[in-house]
């Protein structure tokens, strides 16, 4: 497990983070969020040891973070720092090596990796020749391939067609059951709601919301989808409710006294047909939106 506590940076006289404190337990794939700004990258930087810290620490398995321990992280930086004249295999093999991975282990690893990316035919191209989500693969190659213990990826599907996402997700998922920690920054909400495990939002460089994603949706409002045959409209006038949206025969609405929704059923069914009555919980981008706004 990877434990971030208290983590504090400061650029002159801004606070870019600010006491952040959270968890990325092995395992379990941990999305950060948080607008521009922020403090996602800054953070990254400090737990990957390219940035020192103002104040608080990183521990790694219970103890703090040993400049050993992070080479054997794999990080996605968010300059991602790859060198456009030299061959991508060589690149790859060279960045394995720097890792402590033997010749020929490196370039086993490298192949598999652009493999799997579908980037197997375009080893010995230069990177400059590659297109710039092509390069974004390999750079994802670059995190991966050395077997890292843990993962900190800035930005990993920023890029990234839904194909090469697919792959992304699948090569994640491996590490995953693993049992690596995987700490990813992304501002593609429905693909950190599909993915995560895990939520950490930030705004103004503090924690304003971490947790398990299915905790953090069952904590908001309860709200149902209703359609009808016949305009919604006169959902309005019940009480216990809160309308957040009519549209035609469709209407959603929060429960806010307990019951409110039988009392919507009732009255429902007693107008006509009922097509769907569905309850729904927040999506990770109305948790965010409520929380970071
Ligand atoms: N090297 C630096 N010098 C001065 N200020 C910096 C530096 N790096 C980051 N900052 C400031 O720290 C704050 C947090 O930036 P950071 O890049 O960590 O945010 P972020 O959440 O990653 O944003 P984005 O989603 O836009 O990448 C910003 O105000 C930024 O301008």
């Amino acid at each position: 497990m990877l434990e971030i506590r208290n983590l504090t940076r400061r650029f002159g006289g801004v606070t870019a983070v600010d006491g952040v404190t959270f968890d990325v337990p092995a395992g379990q794939l941990t999305g950060f969020v948080g607008g521009n700004g922020a403090g996602k990258t800054t953070t990254m930087r400090m737990v990957m040891g390219v940035l020192g810290v103002d104040g608080g620490e990183v521990l790694w398995q219970g103890h703090p973070v040993t400049p050993e321990d992070q080479r054997r992280f794999g990080y996605m930086p968010e300059e991602r720092g790859l060198y456009p004249k030299q061959r991508v295999i060589d690149q790859l093999v060279y960045l394995a090596e720097l890792k402590g991975m033997g010749p020929r282990p490196a370039r086993a690893a490298a192949e598999e990796h652009l493999e799997r990316l579908g980037l197997g035919g375009r080893a010995t191209d230069r990177l400059e020749a590659l297109s710039l989500g092509n390069q974004q693969r390999v750079q994802v190659a670059a995190a991966l391939l050395h077997d890292p213990v843990a993962l900190v990826l800035d930005e990993p599907f920023s890029g990234l067609d839904p194909v090469a996402v697919d792959s992304m997700v699948d090569l994640l998922r491996e590490r995953v059951a693993g049992e690596v920690p995987v700490l990813f920054s992304s501002h593609q909400l429905d693909l950190v709601e599909a993915l995560c495990d895990r939520l950490v939002i930030l705004s103004g460089g503090r924690v304003v919301a971490t947790g398990a994603v299915e905790d953090l949706r069952s904590q908001g409002p309860l709200r149902y989808r209703v359609r009808l045959d016949a305009d919604a409209g006169w959902v309005r006038d019940l009480r216990g409710l809160h309308v957040v949206d009519v549209d035609g025969p469709l209407a959603l609405v929060e429960v806010v006294d307990p019951g409110g929704e039988q009392a919507l059923l009732r009255e429902a069914t007693r107008r006509g047909a009922v097509h769907e009555f569905t309850p729904v919980r927040p999506a990770v981008a109305d948790i965010y939106r409520e929380v970071a706004a």
